[in-house]
């Protein structure tokens, strides 16, 4: 995370120049998470990885287009050139992890190494191959695979919005900034690095990102199945009945955040307890909350450290404040800050 931070950084200081200059950081931060997602489940396999994640992007696109397309049924089976395209490119993907898995094994076999790696996908097939009484390879095989296309479509697009929203935010309000940047100097020197171990001291910057999970949940609504009829207050919920969780509108309800629900105000998490489960929902609750919440802070917390620590920003004059609301919450025409490189 530090090192593809680091990299990041660096272009983007060559890139705004000594006076500063615009960026797209919803862009940036899209790659960059991307990035780091690649290497964590891939590590030594990262750029088969990368090519693999550029497949399942057009993939989910073409998914996305095609839904938008006239639909009767049976029309998913017909060859036209979007059903043609899905086909070739679940092909790919499929074709390329069965590559990086059978290389993984090979090294293994032939005594390079004694483990498969200690990434996302060495860690599965470690499990995999010390589960003895298990032979349903082709089963587990498969299983291995969607876990990786599962980790890769969960855990990067979600941070990229959290971060996209909270520069917004920091940039719009520069006594926060200021403030986020005196602690980062405090914690880590002014050009030191961050370390994991001090994370938890950022305590200004977590409130700067809670506050930014509240307004901009990239997870907005929580879709659920009954298993059984239950009562909910007043209502009465039949089993099978579908029920979304309107996570935007429970972050944002006067009555429940007072009337300046619709501010950006970071010290409401910094006094006043708030119901975490119920009331602040960004990565759900319950046994099928986010599996990658922690992950998600930690990298965060280093990407935004490291790039306040490096830049001050303020907003461009071309962006145009408009959330869209496509299951996640997007900026629908980008979020363009002014850059300008700090003296470290
Ligand atoms: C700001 C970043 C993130 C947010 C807001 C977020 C939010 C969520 C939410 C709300 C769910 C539950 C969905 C549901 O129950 O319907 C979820 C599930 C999940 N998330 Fe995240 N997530 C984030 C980052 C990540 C990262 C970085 C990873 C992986 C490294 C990840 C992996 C997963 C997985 C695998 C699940 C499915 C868990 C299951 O079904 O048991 N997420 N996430």
């Amino acid at each position: 995370m530090v090192e593809c931070t680091s990299r990041l950084a660096e272009r983007l200081r060559k890139e705004a120049g000594e006076g500063g200059g615009e960026v797209e950081i919803g862009e940036e931060m899209h790659k960059l998470t991307a990035d780091i997602i690649s290497r964590t489940e891939f590590g030594s396999s990262f750029e088969k990885g990368k090519e693999l994640f550029n497949h399942l992007t057009v993939l989910q696109r073409r998914c996305a287009q095609a839904t938008r397309h006239l639909c009767f049924p049976g029309s998913r089976f017909l060859p036209s050139k979007y059903n043609r395209e899905i086909k070739y490119l679940k092909m790919e993907v499929e074709r390329l992890l069965i590559e990086i898995i059978q290389s993984r094994r090979d090294c293994a076999e032939m005594g390079r190494s004694s483990t498969h790696g200690d990434d996302l996908l060495g860690l599965l097939l470690n499990e995999m191959d010390s589960d003895k009484n298990n032979n349903n390879n082709n089963n587990n095989l498969q299983l291995i695979m969607d876990e990786c296309k599962t980790f890769f479509f969960a855990g990067h697009e979600t941070t990229a919005l959290l971060l996209t929203w909270t520069m917004m935010l920091l940039a719009d309000n520069p006594t926060w900034q200021e403030k986020v940047r005196d602690e980062v100097r405090e914690v880590f020197g002014c050009d030191g690095l961050p370390s994991v171990d001090r994370l938890s001291k950022l305590t200004s910057l977590s409130k700067v990102i809670n506050e930014s999970l509240r307004l901009y949940p990239p997870a907005t609504l929580l879709p659920r199945m009954a298993f059984e009829d239950l009562k909910l207050g007043d209502l009465t919920i039949p089993k099978g009945l579908s029920i979304w969780i309107p996570v935007l509108a429970i972050h944002h309800s006067e009555e429940l955040w007072g009337k300046d629900a619709n501010q950006f105000n970071p010290e409401r998490f910094g006094g006043r307890p708030f119901a975490s489960g119920r009331h602040f929902i960004p990565f759900a609750a319950g046994p099928r909350n986010c599996i990658g919440q922690q992950f998600a802070l930690m990298e965060a917390k280093i990407i935004l450290a490291t790039l306040i620590s490096k830049f001050k920003f303020t907003i461009s004059n071309n962006y145009r404040h408009a959330p869209i609301v496509v299951l996640t919450i997007k900026p629908k025409y980008g979020v363009q800050v002014i850059l300008k490189p700090l003296d470290s």
